[in-house]
């Protein structure tokens, strides 16, 4: 765990409300999947290479048509007003200050097309199929509009999962967030039930996305190689390995553990990304030398915007950009395309109380 992330954990625990920060803490279920994430990726050891020249780590990369500076991404999010007055505008600002990419939520606080001003660096869009199909056509087609340059389809949450620590809390003013973005063409008090969680949408919705918009559509949370195949086959451009941050369905496998098994099946194909309890640039370190091509961050950039805003974000965004600069150049990899899966193997059994 990087000492930024858990400082600015600690400031937004001082900060946010207390049912805003039951939202962002809580996991599904027991929370196991939720608890184990981060630890999983320690279940990888390094294998470094030496007297390699390392004087100069280049950390960009392109990715789907777009050049990054890192292969850090904001993984989408909902409702950052809770977490800031600026909300995503803020998260974006931070994001564009530190070259990272955007994953906007369909669960903005704020109107997309303020959030896409604000981005001055490139961004993507993240999309629920919603049960009015107008919703979710609306919001792709305006995200096009307004400069997005690839869709992410969440697959993971035919319905949401029950997060027992958060639920009954509820979420303030959550009506209001939702019909920001969705709710335009609809009366306010339809605005929710329209905008609602689709549980019929099928990888259909994939290649009518694509056509659509003509953006490239990844998948998101996806933790199986045949189910990564059945995406591509369908029209996915890219595929995000996720738990959803273990707020969907509990006792899932670690992204850390589905992410090999989804590069065998598709990283020929298409680019992989994973998400879920990366905390440091080793966590990074280790995800993209099990073949992930960039990852996103969840909690820690609500934590980050909590605790300082657009400033935060960048912060967190640079501060572990550095980190994994750093320890790619310890493991003699100059470039992202140097680190390489001989870079890593799993141990059994972590030690687990190391003196
Ligand atoms: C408070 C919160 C809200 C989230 N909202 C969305 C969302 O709107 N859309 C989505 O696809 N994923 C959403 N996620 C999941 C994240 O995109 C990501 O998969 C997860 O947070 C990564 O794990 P991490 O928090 O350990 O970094 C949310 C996660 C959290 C914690
Ligand atoms: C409104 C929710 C569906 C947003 C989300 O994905 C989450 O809270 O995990």
């Amino acid at each position: 765990m990087s000492a930024l992330v858990d400082a600015q954990h600690a400031r937004a625990r001082e900060v946010l409300g207390s049912e805003a920060l039951a939202y962002y803490e809580s996991g599904a279920g027991a929370e196991l999947t939720r608890r184990e994430a981060e630890a999983a990726w320690s279940h990888y050891r390094l294998r470094p290479r030496v007297l390699t020249d390392v004087a100069a780590v280049d950390l960009s990369l392109d990715l789907l048509g777009t050049h990054l500076a890192t292969p850090l991404l904001v993984a989408p999010t909902a409702y950052h007003r809770l977490a800031h007055p600026d909300g995503e505008v803020a998260t974006a600002r931070g994001a564009a200050a530190a070259g990272a990419l955007l994953t906007l939520s369909a669960r903005a606080s704020q109107p997309l097309e303020s959030v896409a001003q604000a981005a001055a660096g490139p961004w993507w869009f993240q999309v629920y199929a919603t049960r009015d199909p107008a919703v979710h056509r609306g919001l792709a087609v305006r995200a096009r509009d307004a400069g997005a340059t690839a869709l992410v389809l969440t697959g993971d949450t035919p319905f949401v999962g029950r997060k027992p620590l958060s639920d009954s809390l509820g979420i303030p003013g959550i009506e209001d967030m939702v019909a920001v973005n969705s709710g335009a063409h609809l009366r306010p008090d339809a605005a929710t039930d329209a905008a609602d969680q689709w549980p019929s949408a099928t990888t259909d919705l994939v290649a009518e996305l694509a056509a659509l918009t003509g953006l490239p559509v990844l998948v998101k949370g996806v933790l199986r190689g045949d189910e990564a195949a059945r995406c591509v086959d369908a029209g996915a451009a890219g595929i995000v390995v996720s738990t959803h941050g273990g707020r969907q369905l509990d006792r899932v496998v670690p992204s850390a553990v589905a992410l090999p098994e989804v590069v065998a099946a598709v990283g020929d194909r298409v680019p992989v990304l994973v998400d879920g309890g990366l905390r440091s640039g080793l966590d990074v370190l280790t995800a993209l030398a099990l073949g992930a091509r960039a990852v996103l961050l969840g909690r820690p950039v609500l934590w980050a915007l909590a605790a300082g805003g657009a400033a935060g974000v960048r912060e967190l965004l640079d501060t572990l950009t550095d980190d994994l600069a750093h320890v790619m150049a310890l493991a003699g990899a100059p470039t992202l395309d140097a680190v390489t899966a001989d870079l890593v193997t799993r141990i059994e059994r972590p030690v687990e109380r190391p003196v």
